[in-house]
C-alpha cells in the first residue's frame, strides 16, 4: 500500500516526452535518458554502459584536497580532452568522451553532468546494481586535471591508496568503488584481445569480481603478461595487478573478502562511494536532485559461486581475521569467459 505521503506527491507531465516527473526541472533529463538508451547505452549492460562508468572515475578523480588542482567531477576530461585524453592512464577513454560530447551539446547539458548522468544510467542497465544518485547542474570545467591523478594497475597499493586519500577516499571506499570491475573489460591492457572481462559476468553487477580475484592465478588470456596484468584463474579472464594486490594486501583484504558473498553490502557501499565521487569538487547545494530519472535496475540472476572447476581449495586466503566463505561450485566443465562484444 502506498504511504500517505507518496499518495500526495504530484507529478507533472514532461513536455515532448512520455515521462512524468516529480520535479519539473528534471524533465529535460528524460529526453537525454531516452536518447542515450536508444543510441548509445542500448538499455543493456554492454561495453558502452561499462565505459560510461569508467569515465566518471577518470574525470572525477582529477581532484586534490592538498594541492591546488583539479575541478573533480566537472567534465574536464571532455572539455579539456586535448590535454587529459593524452595521459596514458586515460587510454581508451577518448572513445567514450567522443561518444558523450554530442549528447551534451545536443541537449544543452554540461560535460560534467552528461558524464555523471550516463554513468548512473549505464550502471542501472546492469542487473544487481544499486540505483545511483544523480545531481544535475555542474558548471563547466575551467581547467584540465594534471597527469598522474588516475591510478594505474601497476602501481603499488600504498601509492594508489595515497592518491585516493588525497582525493578524500578511505581504503574501504576504494574497494567499494572497485565493485565497478564487476561490469568491466579491458581493451588496452592487451590490445590483441579487446573486451576481455575482469570477472565471469561482465553483464551483471554481482560479487564475482571479489571471488574470482581471490582464486589462484594460472594463465594469461592473450599475449600477456602485459604491464599491470597478472595471471588469471579462468581462460578468457583478465586480472589487473592492482585488483590482485588489493585482494591480498593487509590494508584491504578483509574488506575485499567481505563483499565476496554479500551483494547487498557491496551494492550499498558502492552507491555511497559513487555518491561522493560524482560530486567531487562540486557545491552540492547548487545542484538539483534528478535521481528520479535514473532507471530502477533489475535484480541480478547470479548468486555468489565458485566458477565451474573451482573450489575453496583454489582460494588464496589473505584476510587474517576471517576465512573466505564456502560457496557452491557451478556444475559443468571448467568455466571459460567470453569477451564483451564491441558496440559502436
Ligand atoms: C585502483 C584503481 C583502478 C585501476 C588501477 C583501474 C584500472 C583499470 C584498467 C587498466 C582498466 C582497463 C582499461 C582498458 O584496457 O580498456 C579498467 C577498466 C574499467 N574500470 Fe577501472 N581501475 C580502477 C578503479 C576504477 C574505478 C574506481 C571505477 C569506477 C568507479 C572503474 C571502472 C572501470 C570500468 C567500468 C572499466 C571497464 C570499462 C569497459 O569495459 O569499457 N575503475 N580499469
Ligand atoms: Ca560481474
Amino acid at each position: 500500500m502506498p504511504s500517505p505521503s507518496a499518495a500526495i506527491v504530484k507529478r507533472v507531465a514532461c513536455p515532448n516526452s512520455k515521462h512524468t516527473a516529480v520535479n519539473a526541472a528534471c524533465c529535460s533529463w528524460f529526453n537525454v535518458l531516452d536518447d542515450l538508451q536508444e543510441n548509445l547505452l542500448l538499455s543493456e549492460c554492454g561495453e558502452n554502459s561499462h565505459s560510461a562508468l569508467r569515465i566518471v572515475f577518470h574525470d572525477a578523480i582529477g581532484f586534490s584536497l592538498t594541492k591546488d588542482f583539479g575541478g573533480g567531477a566537472d567534465g574536464s576530461i571532455i572539455k579539456f580532452g586535448d590535454t587529459e585524453l593524452e595521459f596514458a592512464a586515460n587510454a581508451g577513454i577518448d572513445e567514450t568522451a567522443g561518444d558523450l560530447q554530442p549528447f551534451a551539446d545536443k541537449h544543452g547539458k554540461t560535460y560534467g553532468d552528461i558524464i555523471n548522468f550516463a554513468g548512473a544510467v549505464g550502471v542501472a542497465n546492469c542487473p544487481g546494481a544499486p540505483r545511483l544518485q544523480f545531481l544535475a547542474g555542474r558548471p563547466n570545467a575551467t581547467a584540465p586535471a594534471p597527469d598522474g591523478t588516475v591510478p594505474e594497475p601497476f602501481q603499488t597499493i600504498p601509492v594508489i591508496l595515497a592518491r585516493m586519500a588525497d582525493a578524500g577516499f578511505s581504503p574501504a571506499e576504494m574497494i567499494a568503488l572497485l565493485a565497478s570491475h564487476s561490469i568491466a573489460a579491458a581493451d588496452e591492457v592487451d590490445t590483441t584481445i579487446p573486451g576481455t572481462p575482469f570477472d565471469s559476468s561482465a553483464d551483471q553487477f554481482d560479487t564475482q569480481i571479489f571471488i574470482e580475484t581471490q582464486l589462484r592465478g594460472l594463465t594469461f588470456p592473450g599475449t600477456g603478461p602485459h604491464q599491470g596484468e597478472v595471471a588469471s584463474p579462468l581462460v578468457g579472464e583478465m586480472r589487473l595487478q592492482s585488483d590482485h594486490n588489493f585482494a591480498r594486501d593487509d590494508a584491504t583484504s578483509c574488506i575485499w573478502q567481505s563483499f565476496a558473498d554479500n551483494q547487498p553490502l557491496m551494492a550499498k557501499e558502492f552507491a555511497a562511494a559513487m555518491k561522493k565521487l560524482s560530486v567531487l569538487g562540486q557545491d552540492v547545494n547548487k545542484l538539483i536532485d534528478c535521481s528520479e530519472v535514473i532507471p530502477i535496475p533489475k535484480k541480478s540472476t547470479v548468486t555468489p559461486h565458485f566458477p565451474a572447476g573451482k573450489t575453496h581449495a583454489d582460494i588464496e586466503q589473505a584476510c587474517a581475521t576471517a576465512t573466505f566463505p564456502d560457496l557452491p561450485t557451478l556444475p559443468g566443465p571448467a568455466q571459460t569467459v567470453a569477451p564483451v562484444p564491441p558496440e559502436s
